[in-house]
């Protein structure tokens, strides 16, 4: 055994009570030295983890022993050396670092972790559990669709960490689009982010416990295509604390929009909004604080990209502008109690400024708030209201028309972001819920809020600890039992029936009288006398009761809690508000009867039943997820960047049951797959392995458990064969139970890497295969493909030749007719020359004449030949005494002479045959190009110019020259 193992083997008797004491305490009791009981303590904690390798754990449960304080221990180490998120089995732990660690959540550390074959093997990271949940999406594995729970306390980084998870889905599930059309993805993914800041500069605002509290609870969808392709989104909020409107806890401030407007207006903008420079408004306290979140471009940039148009903003600002007007307005009591009261001098520039805003009659708000209409039967009697009475008037307007502004932005980004049902298969759901709240006064809001807490904690109960260690045994399976909280009293106490808190709360809710704290505190104590969940203070003189919560006691103050239940909003209210020439606001109250507020104004829902009816529908949604828990840890109170409290840090392990989901996570087996699926999933392991060893695989579709088991023995054996031989390792490893197998993580791993690995062979034969067979058809392709070009070329050289053919013949027998014309015309001339010497020579000699003809190669003497023709025969006669007696240039100059051309010095040439008897030809050199001008011709190749080596050559080419 090595090292680790005999830590962790002696961690583990230590937590079972032979070392001593799970808490880390050695039992003081038995030693007689509490100083040498202490140093033992230390050494064996010492023996156990080394303090110095603390921070390197990357998973709470290999932290020996697993304890709150050696838990605490892990986590201070790793946020000493800046490493904020931590395993703890299936939860993961994220300390805030409470200053910006940008390469933390940079695009490529996105990119590492959604590539990487095994994110596990990476450092702990929220990408680890994003990418864990689009691959349950991407691999089918049931329940599909997935549901993220970030939870948490007040400033503990839900919110940041919200934001996180929905721009990795951004990014990698548009980056992943490349075939789809790019600008449907991004325009969804920026709509989906823009969302945020809208929504947080409408339910954020500024606490003392987090510069940027959401005051609201929000679950958003994220909607996937078949491709795993972010394709929408929807957004569903619990819970405004519409009560900050109005009114703000001491240091706390409104909303963010507010101060958004009053900061970032333009002059136009605050003449519009009535907001002039330097004016105080009630309702903005600590307005000279900045925070980073009062950027009013940001939200309006928001605005624009999520389609509200100028006109829409514009009407929303005016409505916010006039609630701010609203809190100025102060009212004074009358002077005689049957009248109703004045509004307050100084106040009456407010009031009309607010109408204005609001567009409403000022005359009918003011009458609004000072006078009460009663009904009674078919009469309305008007009532003037005290002046406490005008006050809350006031301030449920402004709730109202918060509220409803704030419900009508959500249906607007809904709609605006939410993909056709037709279009999405999965979903990823986001949820940052409000953590555990404990204030020194605690009212309904945290009654609801703790209430909200303690579903999502039973809901995680259910899902990891309980259901794990009932199913070990209803598997038969030997577990030994780690002691969980089970919450369900603390739940029935609240919600349960027929009677709980809320019951109570709303039956007092829906009696038509003033509710009186001291009388419903009697009423619960009667009740629920008998719930160990609930208690008083006898002492105490302040109506209250005290809840026991999983995460600690808190105490509930009753007045007033009857009336926020009820929330009832004055029916004249709402008169005026449907009045409203403000096309928004006139749009929100009319259109359609919303669940808390009918144009009766009566509250047909109490607020408690309207929460929790939402939070059911939630838990229905989460029960059908596969659910991923990150625990948000607030390191410190003040939000130091970088500085750890202990006490603040253990509070918030015990409170979301980080130590006990470790000791289970860290001794179970967290995976159980039921054997249907898991030969499913995994019998092409064994099938594959004999297939390599020609065996056979007993591949029955049978619903027999006998053979289910049988097949997954074939399986492991496959896996790891030495786990089939060594029983107790094996148990350490896998189980099977009587329908399910139950996994540890590292098994798991085991069984995912072979099919891995035998798919990734699969594929890569499928496509060697198809390579193979491409390339048949390619080569088959590229010969049709030669053949047919081969034919084409061959056909079109054809059609070329024999028009070309057709061309020269045509060329051929005009250019013959021509040269035989131009034969004729000249033998006629040289006849008519012939007949001329003729004459002469019988004038000379008239021997010849008398003898009538001459033969010319019996003539004796040389004689003188004129006429160029008759010169131009003798010169080729061989045997003419000319020739015999001039030969070489002489000969050629006789003959030019007797031609009557120039002897100039290159202008003609004269050549001999080849027997040198005579001139065989005489030609002109060429003076220029000779240019032929046609016209058009159907005649292919007509237009064609005749090479300059042409066929006129000699004497029909002086010819072709004179007749040009
Ligand atoms: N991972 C982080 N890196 C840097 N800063 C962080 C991180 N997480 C949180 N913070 C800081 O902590 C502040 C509080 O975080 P956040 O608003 O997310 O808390 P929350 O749990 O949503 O609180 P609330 O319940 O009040 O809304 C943030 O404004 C941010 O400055």
């Amino acid at each position: 055994m090595n090292s680790a193992e005999d830590r962790r083997n002696i961690g583990a008797g230590y937590r079972n009570g032979r070392g001593g004491a799970a808490t880390g305490s050695v039992n003081k009791d038995c030693s007689p030295h509490p100083s040498l009981s202490d140093s033992l303590e230390g050494e064996i904690r010492a023996f156990l983890t080394d303090e110095d390798e603390l921070h390197t754990y990357d998973d709470l449960t290999k932290v020996n022993p697993v304890t709150p304080t050696t838990v605490l221990k892990c986590l201070q180490a790793r946020y000493r050396v800046k490493v904020f998120y931590t395993h703890a089995g299936c939860t993961l732990v994220a300390l805030n670092p409470f200053q910006p660690i940008p390469h933390l959540y940079s695009l490529d550390v996105m990119k590492q972790y959604h590539c990487a074959p095994q994110p596990q093997e990476f450092k702990p990271h929220i990408f680890i559990v994003a990418e864990e949940a689009y691959r349950n999406v991407q691999g089918q594995l049931q329940p599909v669709n997935q549901s993220l729970v970030v939870s948490g306390e007040s400033g503990a980084g839900k919110t940041w960490t919200s934001r996180c998870l929905m721009k990795y889905y951004a990014t990698v599930a548009a980056s992943s689009s490349v075939v789809k059309s790019q600008d449907t993805v991004e325009k969804i993914e920026r709509r989906v982010l823009d969302s945020n800041p809208i929504m947080e500069a409408f339910g954020n605002a500024c606490t003392l416990r987090n510069n940027n509290s959401s005051r609201f609870g929000k679950y958003i969808q994220l909607q996937l295509d078949r491709c795993q392709l972010l394709v929408g989104a929807s957004v569903q909020t619990y819970l405004l604390e519409k009560t900050r409107v109005a009114d703000q806890p001491t240091n706390e401030r409104n909303f963010h929009v507010f101060y958004q407007m009053m900061k970032g207006a333009t002059d136009e903008q605050r003449k519009e909004w009535k907001m002039p420079l330097g004016q105080h408004f009630v309702w903005l306290p600590k307005a000279e604080k900045t925070i980073e979140e009062d950027c009013f471009l940001d939200t309006v940039e928001a605005l624009d990209h999520l389609g509200i148009n100028e006109e829409r903003q514009r009407q929303i600002f005016r409505i916010l502008a006039g609630l701010l007007q609203l809190g100025n307005v102060y009212f004074s009591p009358p002077m005689n109690e049957s009248q109703p009261c004045d509004v307050e001098e100084h106040s009456k520039v407010f009031l009309q400024r607010a109408a204005e805003l609001l567009c409403v009659p000022a005359e009918e708000l003011q009458q609004c708030f000072r006078v009460r209409t009663l009904q009674a039967g078919k009469q309305s009697v008007l009532k003037p209201c005290s002046q406490a009475d005008c006050g809350m008037r006031r301030d449920c307007l402004a709730k109202v028309i918060y509220a409803q502004l704030f419900e009508w932005l959500v249906t607007f980004i809904n709609n605006s972001i939410c993909a056709d049902k037709s279009t999405w298969c999965n979903f990823i759901g986001v949820l940052d819920v409000y953590g555990f709240e404990c204030f020194h006064i605690n009212n309904l809001e945290q009654l609801c809020i703790n209430y909200a807490n303690e579903k999502l904690q039973q809901h995680f109960v259910a899902h990891y600890l309980r259901a794990q260690q009932e199913e070990y045994v209803s598997e038969g399976l030997q577990w030994s039992f780690v002691k969980y909280q089970d919450n369900q009293s603390c739940l029935d106490l609240i919600e349960g029936s027929p009677v709980s808190v809320f019951s109570l709360l709303n039956e007092a809710s829906r009696l038509n009288r003033a509710s009186d704290a001291n009388t419903f505190r009697a009423r619960l104590e009667k009740e629920l006398r008998e719930n160990i969940n609930i208690s008083w203070d006898k002492f105490s003189m302040v109506p209250h009761f005290t809840v026991a919560h999983y995460a600690g006691k808190v105490d509930y103050h009753i007045e007033g809690m009857v009336e926020k239940n009820k929330d009832p909003v004055p029916p004249e209210l709402i008169s005026l508000l449907e009045k409203s020439e403000n096309s928004l606001l006139h749009q929100i109250f009319s259109e359609k009867e919303t669940d808390n507020v009918t144009s009766k104004g009566l509250s047909k829902v109490t607020v408690v039943s309207k929460f929790k009816n939402s939070l059911e529908s939630l838990m229905k949604i989460l029960h059908t997820t596969t659910p991923h828990y990150t625990r948000c840890i607030k390191p410190n109170p003040d939000c130091k960047p970088l500085t750890f409290k202990k006490e603040e840090v253990i509070m918030q392990l015990e409170a979301c049951g980080i130590v006990e989901t470790i000791h289970i996570s860290a001794a179970g087996f967290p995976i159980r797959i039921p054997f249907r699926s898991f030969i499913q999933r995994y019998r092409l392991i064994a099938k594959h392995s004999r297939l390599k060893s020609q065996s056979h695989f007993s591949d029955l579709e049978a619903d027999s458990s006998d053979i289910h088991q049988q097949q997954v023995e074939q399986v492991l054996e496959v896996v790891s064969p030495s786990l089939c031989v060594d029983c107790e390792k094996r148990s350490l490893w896998v189980h099977c139970g009587k329908t399910k197998v139950f996994l540890t993580q590292s098994m798991l791993d085991l069984l995912e890497d072979q099919r891995k690995k035998i798919l990734s062979q699969c594929a890569f034969t499928i496509q060697c295969c198809w390579l193979r067979y491409q390339r048949r058809i390619r080569h088959a392709r590229w010969n049709s493909a030669t053949l047919i070009q081969a034919v084409v070329r061959s056909w079109l050289v054809r059609r070329q030749v024999h028009r070309w053919h057709r061309a020269a013949t045509v060329i051929q027998n005009t250019w013959r007719r021509w040269r035989d014309l131009l034969k004729s015309l000249a033998e006629a001339e040289l006849d008519d020359a012939e007949d001329f010497a003729e004459e002469e020579v019988l004038a000379l000699n008239p021997a010849i004449s008398e003898v009538g003809s001459v033969q010319l190669s019996t003539i004796q003497e040389p004689v003188t030949v004129r006429g160029w023709p008759m010169g131009l025969a003798l010169a080729s006669a061989p045997s003419i005494t000319v020739s015999l007696t001039a030969t070489g240039f002489q000969k050629m100059m006789s003959l030019m002479a007797s031609l009557n051309l120039p002897a100039r010095r290159g202008e003609y040439k004269a050549e001999t045959n080849q027997y040198t008897q005579g001139i065989a030809s005489i030609r002109a050199q060429p003076k220029g190009s000779v240019k032929l001008h046609f016209r058009r011709s159907p005649l292919l190749y007509a237009d064609r110019k005749p090479e300059l080596k042409t066929d006129v050559t000699g004497f029909n080419e002086i010819l072709l020259e004179k007749t040009e």
